[in-house]
């Protein structure tokens, strides 16, 4: 449904993408995840025919979107990380302002409108302004009003940031409710754990290029054939990191802000227990060395080493 294929941009010198490329099946919710800067609202942006790719091609539905922006847009409706100064409008004039947008004839428009403030539970607000609203009920709006001409694809960026934990639940929710409906949603976040249970299918990026796609099952799988070692050592944390390279099963260490040396390693009991016979025997004051359970979040921190920030 939806195809990137080696997506470049950049901004004057600036590389924004880097030739990511993935493919979304119909009716998955696909989870677009990274940290600030790597490149999400960029891809959506072109997704969404706001932009134009600097090389390489997108698909929404095989129709190409630099290619055919008109048709795409009648595929895909959109929602941008912002929700624009809408004064003195009231929700259902919203509403039809964006249906006449997209042409809807005027007979159609009501009813639309009704089941779309139904969908998102905002049939309560139809009168009130739009500046009124809380942010969850803009958040829930704006999603009615990319739904006005009944896209089959669904662009989401960040549509959870700001919200309250009960506004985030309602949010999975509405997301829900719409894939049982046959779209396919496109979400991006920059936080892992909030999407896990609801996408069927993640991609992270990071500095302009996709480091892992797949379920989350399967990435959660392919990481977790690494185990994540957490090493605190007294002071002497450069000569640790240099003895802890040299070690053959060490795939990646970062120091986090607190000085813990968190090591992705792949071998075996023995081998990490002949790492830390090296560190001793290297003298150096090794305060804790423990294996870490892998959450999400680790994960998330372990594939992702903050390039872009
Ligand atoms: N219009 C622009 N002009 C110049 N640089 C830009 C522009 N838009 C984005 N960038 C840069 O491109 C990179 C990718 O930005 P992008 O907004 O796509 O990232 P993101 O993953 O959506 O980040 P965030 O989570 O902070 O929204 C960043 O380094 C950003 O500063």
């Amino acid at each position: 449904m939806i195809k990137l294929e080696g997506l470049k941009k950049t901004y004057g010198k600036m590389e924004a993408l880097k030739g990511v490329s993935f493919e979304i099946e119909q009716g998955s919710i696909f989870g677009f995840v990274g940290p600030n800067g790597a490149g999400k609202s960029t891809t959506l942006k072109i997704l969404a025919t706001l932009m134009v790719p600097t090389e390489g091609k997108a698909y929404i539905d095989g129709v190409d979107v630099t290619k055919y922006p008109k048709k795409v847009r009648a595929l895909m409706g959109y929602v941008p990380d912002f929700f624009g100064v809408y004064e003195r409008m009231k929700v259902t004039e919203y509403l039809d302002f964006y249906a006449s947008c997209y042409r809807i004839p005027g007979g159609k428009r009501k009813s639309i409108i009704a089941d779309l403030l139904e969908l998102t539970d905002l049939s309560f607000k139809a009168e009130a302004y739009v500046d009124s609203l809380s942010r969850g009920m803009k958040q829930r709006l704006c999603l009615a009003r990319s739904l006005v001409h009944d896209p089959k694809v669904l662009l989401l960026d960040e549509p959870a940031s700001g919200l309250d934990p009960r506004a985030r639940v309602e949010m999975r929710e509405l997301l829900r409710e719409l894939k049982n409906m046959g779209k396919s949603i496109v979400i991006s976040s920059h936080i892992l754990p909030e999407l896990a249970e609801l996408c069927t299918e993640v991609g992270i990026i990071e500095g302009g290029e996709l480091v892992a796609v797949g379920s989350v099952d399967d990435i959660t799988a392919q990481l977790q054939q690494e185990k994540l070692i957490q090493i605190k050592v007294r002071e002497k944390s450069i000569a640790a990191s240099a003895l802890i390279e040299e070690n053959p099963w060490v795939v990646a260490l970062n120091e986090t802000a607190d000085g813990v040396l968190q090591v992705r390693f792949s071998g075996d009991g023995e081998e990490q227990q002949k790492l830390l016979r090296a560190l001793v025997l290297a003298d150096l004051p090794v305060l804790s060395f423990a294996e870490s359970s892998n959450s999400l979040e680790d994960l998330f921190m372990q594939i992702t080493k903050g390039v872009g920030q």
